[in-house]
């Protein structure tokens, strides 16, 4: 592939959702994913983001949301577009009872960035319309910091696997945004706000929005029979 820039066009849809935990790191994060996914030339209104508590709701949230995304998809395409209608709304309708978890979890504007203490709250902007085609790539991004008990090396673990799992199940790439930390500075760097003037380290969630545009480009090349570089 020549570059990463521009790659992403009118037509690429991203859902990416985060955890709520480590709020300082993962609003960096955010940050960066974010700015990859635009410099690439994903539109801010094809971007859905969403919030769970913890890193360890991820993999149910990716799997749902993208589920949300095929259902809500199909059925504009049937009823030529739910206008008026709220993704959220529509997804709630279209899904019933059995996914109300994700309905009321907090929902920001691509473009608003960061995420906001204190959700839930009511969702603007993103979707609003409706997605018309099923995501083409998912960031699931935590940040999981090592306390003195196991819980880490369960949570990593399983996150790790579950995302794994969605996207070979549903063939929709799942970008690993899990960040294993031994130590919050450790975060901090790899969220690129380390140092005195919280400027330090690499914000990998550049690399994560970068990785989402090229897999979702790859994916509709490969369903197709082409391989491209
Ligand atoms: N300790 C951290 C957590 N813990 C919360 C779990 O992920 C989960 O929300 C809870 O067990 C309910 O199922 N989550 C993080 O993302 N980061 C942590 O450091
Ligand atoms: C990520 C974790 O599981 C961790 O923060 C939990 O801390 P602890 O093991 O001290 O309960």
């Amino acid at each position: 592939m020549a570059g990463i820039k521009g790659i992403g066009d009118a037509h690429t849809y991203d859902g990416i959702v985060h955890a709520r935990w480590n709020k300082p790191i993962i609003s960096a994060l955010l940050d960066g994913t974010l700015k990859a996914l635009k410099a690439s030339g994903v539109k801010s209104e094809n971007i859905v983001i969403q919030s769970v508590p913890g890193s360890y709701e991820l993999p149910y949230a990716v799997q749902r949301m993208y589920t949300g995304s095929q259902t809500q998809s199909a059925a504009a395409s049937i009823t030529g577009g739910m206008s008026g209608m709220g993704l959220m709304q529509s997804a709630t309708d279209l899904l019933g009872g059995s996914t109300t978890d994700l309905t009321g979890l907090a929902k920001e504007v691509a473009s608003g960035g960061a995420p906001k203490e204190g959700a839930p709250k009511e969702a603007a902007g993103v979707g609003q319309q409706g997605l018309k085609q099923p995501f083409d790539a998912l960031i699931a991004i935590g940040a999981l910091i090592k306390g003195s008990t196991m819980h880490f090396e369960y949570i990593s673990d399983a996150v790790s696997h579950g995302l794994m799992r969605v996207q070979l199940d549903t063939g929709c790439p799942v970008i690993f945004g899990l960040l294993t930390l031994l130590t919050e500075e450790q975060g901090l760097e790899r969220a690129g706000i380390a140092g005195t003037n919280g400027d330090q380290g690499h914000n990998h969630g550049e690399d994560w929005g970068a990785a989402a545009v090229e897999l979702a480009a790859k994916r509709k090349g490969w369903a197709e029979g082409r391989f491209v570089e």
